[in-house]
């Protein structure tokens, strides 16, 4: 006889507290999203936005319209599903880097850190696009998904409608016709967008020591935008032009957010891509669980080249060059990335497709 277990229902979320500790924190860009809609509001916007895309490819919005109870849900359900799922439950769709598809599971600890014996500590569940045609449903093979699936089609749309703002300030700023990023990334169209549910397993300071206190390894984001609910444990640091690293602080319910790549490509270099990692968190924050939750943008069947833009051609980084499809970069540069058996530092790694080409080896 089989014995059904209940599963208890999303515990509240409960934020951690905010480190004390003074870290040297960088100053981004705060723009409140809420005035897209006014008349005049979003090219103020894109005033605003202009300073941060240019200079720190990172920044918050807030007055995003996800209210404060989406907002903690979101987390709630991370934790959910983290804590209340069964490994096996959670295996039941994992990811296939070897394809280079990142839909999917990725359990903690499979890959060796550094040339050393210790491990990654990251398990990650990444949740495709809810679109019409269920093109995905294919890869909602978690029970979570499927015991939540409305309210992460809910979670799913509500940020991609942030990020679809942005990506119209995006044309606005390069005076383009204001729908040409939002186009190319619509949620209908096929592509590699996903909602992602993270969470890190702190170590013993002994392992974090021989792989310099680094949880995730300098990158940059494999696709155009990645937007990150307000995570308060700090570990988060982009790199400046400088070389020092500089810790992202806690913005109050805001959604913390960067360029990736391929909009690096669209904009002939003008958007800034920022190399950002995360390292060991302060010791007042080490035993909180570390769970992040994200929006990442991606384009999928959709030509990259620079995008035929007047401010670029001001500038001079207008180039008519080949096109690279969207999906074959995403999917060519996951697979560059994950498909191996260690996160090694590749110092001076780069990853290249057609004209375009990335730095993918600073790490410390
Ligand atoms: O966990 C974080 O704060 C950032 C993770 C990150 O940069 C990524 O997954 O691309
Ligand atoms: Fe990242």
């Amino acid at each position: 006889m089989t014995v059904a277990t209940i599963r208890p229902q999303p515990k509240e979320w409960v934020a951690p507290q905010e480190t004390q500790e003074d870290l040297d924190w960088a100053e981004l860009t705060t723009v409140d999203i809420s005035k897209f809609d006014q008349p005049g509001g979003k090219q103020e916007l894109a005033n605003e936005l202009k300073q941060a895309v240019e200079k720190d490819g990172f920044w918050a919005v807030v007055g995003h319209g996800i209210s404060k109870e989406e907002f903690n849900h979101q987390y709630a359900l991370g934790q959910h599903f983290f804590e209340d799922y069964t490994l096996e439950e959670k295996k039941a769709q994992e990811v296939q880097f070897e394809q280079g598809n990142y839909f999917g599971y990725k359990i903690k600890g499979n890959k060796k850190v550094f040339d050393t014996d210790v491990r990654d500590n990251v398990e990650t569940l990444n949740i495709a696009k809810f679109t019409s045609d269920h093109k995905y449903d294919q890869y909602f093979k978690q029970p979570f998904i499927q015991e939540h699936r409305e309210e992460l089609e809910i979670l799913s749309k509500k940020a991609f409608e942030v990020a679809r703002k942005l990506l119209v300030l995006f044309a606005i700023i390069l005076e383009l016709p204001e729908n040409y990023f939002a186009d190319l990334h619509a949620y209908d169209l096929p592509s590699d967008d996903h909602l992602r549910y993270m969470r890190y397993h702190p170590r013993s300071i002994e392992d974090d020591e021989q792989v310099e206190r680094i949880w995730a390894r300098g990158h940059t984001d494999f696709g155009s935008l990645t937007l990150l609910y307000n995570q308060v444990v700090a570990g988060l640091q982009i790199r400046l032009s400088d070389g020092s690293w500089k810790y992202v602080k806690p913005v109050d319910q805001g959604l913390i957010c960067n360029i990736g790549d391929t909009l690096l490509f669209w904009s002939g270099g003008y958007f800034k891509l920022t190399i950002h990692r995360v390292i060991r968190p302060p010791n007042d924050q080490i035993n909180a669980p570390r769970i992040g939750t994200f929006y990442f943008v991606r384009p999928g069947d959709v030509d990259i080249s620079i995008a035929p833009s007047p401010l670029l051609k001001k500038l001079g980084l207008y180039e008519d060059i080949d096109p690279v499809s969207g999906t074959d970069y995403v999917r060519g540069r996951v697979k560059d990335y994950h498909d191996r058996k260690d996160y090694l530092k590749r110092e001076n790694a780069t990853f290249r497709l057609g004209a375009f080409e990335i730095k993918d080896g600073i790490c410390a």
